[in-house]
């Protein structure tokens, strides 16, 4: 069973080929981290799962083509932590992770007790509760963060990609929040989440899939694809590998001597 399967997805951005033959499959229970070097193509693989971005292949949502969804239909299915942070409306914090909860309500409807006990879960997780009522445009960058991951997180998906939802946030809000992740996997759940912390990921996700130029070159648990070679010849580093109550530690040290 998968929750997300992508078959020979390639893309152009600008006339320019972005993604190429990509295909892969994510089950219940997998936290996969997305990695690679900037302009390697995360952002737009994920946007091309949610028909942000045009693509050819195939997109198969918890059992439904992707490329024929309705945006209602697809809301139910998969929730998306965008990368980009802007938030356009002075609004309040409870009532932006709210938004979380119309796909399930019908039009114009107001909140039931069910999707108020969601709202309230999800700004927990993300330790927002203090911020309900502030305006979600006064936040900090990492408060801010929270609050879009809380929205994404309350609209109580099968399937959650989220793009660098970590970035910018506190050790202890990373942590908490690849818990959380992690958790929602555990429930049976499917998480797909790009970063560029290689130490989170690796710690953190049951399974990593590295993107070079559009490509994925690497696909399997944290220590088959977090290896000295792949630093090398995709990021260009060299790294401290080490592992800490049995979980392995990442630490990109210097750049590669080696060309
Ligand atoms: N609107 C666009 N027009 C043309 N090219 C684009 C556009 N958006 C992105 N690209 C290019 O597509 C490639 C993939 O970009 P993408 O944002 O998917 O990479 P990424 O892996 O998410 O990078 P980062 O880690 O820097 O966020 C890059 O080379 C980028 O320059």
């Amino acid at each position: 069973m998968t929750l997300l399967s992508v078959a020979h997805l390639s893309a152009a951005l600008g006339g320019r080929p972005v993604l190429h033959d990509i295909s892969f499959a994510v089950g219940p229970g997998e936290l996969v981290g997305l990695i690679g070097p900037n302009g390697a193509g995360k952002s737009t693989l994920l946007r091309a799962v949610m028909g942000l971005t045009p693509a050819t292949g195939g997109i198969v949502l918890d059992g439904e083509d992707g490329r024929v969804l309705t945006a209602a239909r697809r809301a139910l299915k998969v929730a998306f932590v965008a990368q980009n942070r802007d938030v356009a409306w002075a609004m309040s914090v409870e009532a932006l992770v709210a938004l979380g909860r119309l796909p399930h309500l019908p039009r114009l409807s107001p909140l039931r007790a069910a999707d108020r006990a969601a709202v309230d879960a999800a700004m927990r997780m993300m330790d927002i509760e203090a911020y309900r009522e502030r305006q979600a445009t006064a936040l900090s960058g990492g408060e801010l963060a929270r609050v879009l991951a809380a929205r994404a997180l309350a609209q109580e998906t099968p399937l959650l990609l989220a793009d660098e939802p970590a970035a910018g946030l506190d050790p202890a809000h990373q942590i908490s929040l690849m818990r959380t992740f992690r958790s929602l996997a555990e429930q049976g759940r499917s998480v797909v989440v790009s970063t560029h912390d290689l130490a989170l990921a690796a710690r953190s996700c049951t399974r990593l899939i590295l993107l070079d130029r559009g490509r994925v070159v690497a696909d399997g648990t944290p220590e088959a694809v977090v290896t000295a070679d792949n630093l090398q010849s995709v990021y260009r580093v060299r790294a401290y590998f080490g592992e800490v109550e049995g979980r392995m530690i990442v630490l990109p040290l210097d750049l590669s001597e080696r060309t």
